[in-house]
């Protein structure tokens, strides 16, 4: 979103033809538009929501019978062995821990005159009947599945973030059959994960030729911006793109590489200088704008001791002038450092005039909790604050239900979305109409030998003997509320779309050009912009007809955390209909800002008419012409103040006579594309909150990445917080490293002791990106105990070791170990 804000904001002519986006974003267009390719029957849907992902973790153990004992009892060894440790070892701890099973395993090994390999097996089987029995305990109370799922969720992150496929683990038992069983649900409910994305769009540039040709053809330059966090695939993708014409040019920082842990890797650069050769084309940005110098020079002694970064670099600011020093504060615990920071900025904001927003307090990790003494301290003084991407847009409830809705709209086969929204709103269809609809799958699917979705069971089930009348009634009922809906948003959008009339064939309004268009600008035809009145496309519709729903209603009646006049606005809201009122309005009635947000980017994305060129798949092409874009600058704002967005809103004609001409999609296509958009790009959906009221910003360091404030507090600074330690950050499972083969082969993993270094040099490069937000003003904070809440007591702990190398700097730059009682007083 900022590059496309600032490509925009250039207003070069011939700008609009740019296709600035990410890399999901344009990685998924391919894939919907090449889908049958991949074996999808219909156009995918991305599963953008963790929670999803996590359901889907769950049926995918259930359906592939996951032997849960055995995963227990690897899980169970991997936490009390190494590879290394002897058998011996195993059976004196086994003895130790479970001297019953392990006299049981032995009594049968003796009595079997077993050797020693029968021995371990028995020693296997006992362990295998105690979790077993474990488990069996635990079914009473909680779900047996849970530790396995958590366990199999957590490792399907991690080798889908780095890229690794089902294919690679087809030879495993256990988590290699329940991955392919998950890849399996996705592919017949024809939705992708967000980490396939890229995959798939390889896999089809890989696979097919002329795709690939293609595109190569169409997009001659690529700019690839933040390349250190590119992961292999995407390095793989732009190679494939610009493998002969290397028209291609990367820009970013290896010293701020930080999405290790989703597969990106600093060495980026140095992979793409051997891949090129071009070693004279590098060019160096050393020249900081940014920051003061003490804050360049702490933000540089930050990263001594790293050896990973390729290019080495000296920064030199451009800025000078008062130029206070960084300052480090030892803060007693945590409460002290919440009253030290709240004081600091209220100090700020009110003596020095300040804006609350031109300051930021980054933490390395915000979970548990950890900012909320500080959020008490700040409200005690009054002070206002936005926490940054607390909880992702995409999973949160209403959100997430929105899009299955959505999802469902266009692909009612889609049986995550379909018993995702049986009762969403509430309409009682309980557990007696879920099991028809699962049997009746069941023996179709047997009787036909072939995938049958909840609601191709659910569209016969008013059919069945068995089955009594009132469950039919609510399966039934679920089926006209379905079609109802899609009808409903399907008529709104043919009567806005008849009072628009059409209006991209019409003669362009004269725009004014900010600088003189090139020829062939003035040749392409004018496309002018008059853009659909309060959003009155499939998708706005979609969510509009979905929410005006008396039903739910009751959903938020039985949210407990609303007050009474909350839940009053709400029901005159649900109760009047949605379509016609506008964002204020909503947002008045909503209280839930993000569901309006939702709804006003889908507004948007049908308002904007910055259509850019797009060619994602061979039938869309249009060879040897330029796009037909607008006359009117893309650089442009919507009706309501919020940027326009670039959604490359286009589809081909049918009919021969319309080959060529673009018109802006409708219908189904539409809504894909809206639920692509607005899945792979969670800025878009994070920025511009309903909240706008001015205040200090909370946030991590990951949140912070691009952006930059006056004053930065970087707090914590502490060994195992900031750098957080090892363990903690990446887990212990050693995950294979990625190499051009990776469809095909897995390559060695690294070392223990390689990886304790790269994860260290993570943490630092972190520590740095945090520093290097300050263009004015960079106070650290360092604690010297933390409460451990096992013991119940406080506990001494070590400061940061990369403090020690700041204070090696010149006191003009750098002043550390103040005292925070005098800054208390
Ligand atoms: N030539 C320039 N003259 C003055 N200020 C500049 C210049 N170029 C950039 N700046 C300012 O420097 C700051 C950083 O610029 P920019 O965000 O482009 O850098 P960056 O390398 O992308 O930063 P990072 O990747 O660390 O977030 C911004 O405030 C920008 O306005």
């Amino acid at each position: 979103m900022e590059l496309r804000d600032r490509v925009r904001k250039l207003g070069a002519p011939g700008v609009e033809w740019l296709t600035v986006t990410t890399f999901h974003s344009w990685a998924l267009r391919v894939v919907q538009r090449n889908h049958k390719a991949l074996r999808f029957t219909r156009t995918p849907a991305v599963m953008a929501s963790n929670n999803d992902r996590y359901k889907l973790c769950k049926e995918a153990i259930r359906s592939s019978e996951l032997d849960i004992a055995r995963q227990d009892i690897v899980s169970w060894m991997s936490t009390e062995f190494t590879q290394e440790s002897s058998w011996q070892e195993i059976r004196a701890t086994v003895e130790n821990m479970y001297p019953a099973l392990y006299l049981k395993a032995m009594a049968n090994a003796a009595s079997g005159r077993l050797g020693w390999i029968e021995m371990h097996t028995e020693l296997y089987d006992a362990l295998h009947e105690h979790f077993t029995g474990s488990r069996q305990a635990e079914k009473l109370g909680a779900d047996p599945h849970k530790n396995v799922v958590r366990k199999f969720y957590d490792w399907l992150n991690k080798v889908k973030s780095h890229s690794h496929t089902a294919a690679m683990y087809a030879h495993e038992r256990g988590y290699g059959d329940a991955f392919l069983e998950y890849q399996n649900i996705l592919l017949t409910n024809n939705m992708v994960d967000f980490d396939d994305i890229l995959v798939l769009a390889h896999k089809l540039m890989a696979t097919d030729p002329d795709l690939l040709k293609m595109l190569q053809k169409h997009y001659q330059y690529l700019l690839i911006d933040e390349y250190q966090d590119s992961n292999p695939v995407q390095m793989s993708i732009v190679d494939a793109m610009q493998r002969q014409a290397g028209r291609v040019t990367v820009v970013g920082d290896d010293a701020q590489s930080i999405y290790r842990f989703r597969g990106a890797d600093c060495g980026a650069f140095q992979a793409f200088q051997q891949s090129y050769g071009h070693e004279d084309l590098h060019r160096s940005l050393q020249v900081n704008f940014r920051s003061r110098p003490p804050v360049v020079r702490a933000a540089e002694a930050g990263l001594l001791g790293t050896q990973s970064a390729i290019f080495p670099k000296r920064l030199i600011p451009h800025k000078f002038g008062g130029t206070a020093p960084v300052t480090l504060y030892i803060v007693d615990d945590d409460w002290n450092e919440a009253r030290f920071i709240a004081k600091q900025i209220a100090k700020m904001h009110y003596e020095e005039r300040l804006p609350l927003e031109h300051m930021v307090v980054l933490f390395r990790a915000l979970k548990n909790g950890r900012s909320k003494r500080l959020q008490e301290e700040l409200t005690s003084k009054g002070i206002h604050f936005r926490m940054v991407k607390e909880y992702p847009f995409m999973e949160r409830e209403f959100v997430a239900d929105m899009m299955s809705f959505l999802h469902l709209s266009v692909n009612p086969d889609c049986d995550q979305a379909f018993s995702r929204m049986m009762n969403k709103p509430p309409r009682k269809l309980g557990k007696a109409a879920e099991q028809v609809l699962n049997d009746r799958r069941s023996r179709l699917a047997d009787e036909t030998g072939r995938h049958i979705s909840l609601y191709e069971a659910a569209r016969g089930a008013i059919n069945e003997k068995d089955v009594v009348n009132f469950t039919k009634g609510q399966i039934d009922g679920y089926l006209d509320y379905l079609k109802a809906k899609k009808e409903k948003a399907a008529k709104k959008e043919a009567e806005a779309s008849a009072d628009n009339n059409e209006w991209w064939k019409q003669p362009s309004s004269p725009a004014t050009p900010v600088r003189e268009a090139p020829a062939e600008e003035a040749a392409a035809p004018a496309q002018p912009r008059k853009p659909l009145k309060h959003g009155k496309g499939r998708v706005a519709n979609a969510i509009a007809a979905g929410l005006s729903d008396e039903e739910w209603e009751q959903d938020f009646d039985e949210d407990e955390d609303l007050d009474e006049d909350e839940l009053g606005v709400r029901s005159v809201a649900w109760s009047e209909g949605m379509a016609d009122v506008t964002l204020e309005e909503l947002n008045a009635m909503f209280g839930d800002e993000h569901l309006v947000r939702l709804y006003r980017l889908a507004q948007q994305f049908e308002r904007s008419q910055d259509v850019h060129f797009d060619m994602t798949s061979p039938a869309s092409q249009d060879e040897g012409s330029m796009p037909h874009v607008n006359g009117q600058s893309s650089a442009s704002s919507t009706d309501d103040g919020t940027p326009a967005v670039a959604s490359n809103v286009i589809e081909e004609t049918a009919g021969p006579e319309e080959a060529g001409k673009r018109v802006p999609l409708s219908g189904v296509k539409a809504v894909h594309e809206f639920m692509g958009y607005v899945s792979c790009d969670d800025e878009l959906a994070d920025d511009g909150t309903s909240d706008h009221t001015p205040g200090v910003t909370i946030g991590t360091i990951h949140s912070a990445k691009g952006l930059e404030w006056h004053t930065v507090f970087l707090v914590r600074c502490n060994e195992g917080i900031m750098p957080m330690g090892e363990h903690r950050t990446y887990g212990t499972e050693p995950i294979p490293q990625w190499s051009p083969d990776v469809l095909h082969a897995l390559p060695p993993a690294e070392s223990e002791a390689q990886k304790a270094v790269r994860d260290r040099e993570e943490e630092l490069r972190l520590v740095h990106v945090g520093m290097t937000r300050a263009k004015e003003r960079l106070i650290l904070t360092c604690l010297q105990k933390v409460y451990n809440y096992k013991k119940k007591q406080p506990e001494p702990i070590e400061p940061a070791a990369f403090l020690d190398s700041l204070r090696a700097l010149d006191p003009t730059d750098f002043q550390g170990d103040q005292e925070e009682k005098a800054a208390l007083t």
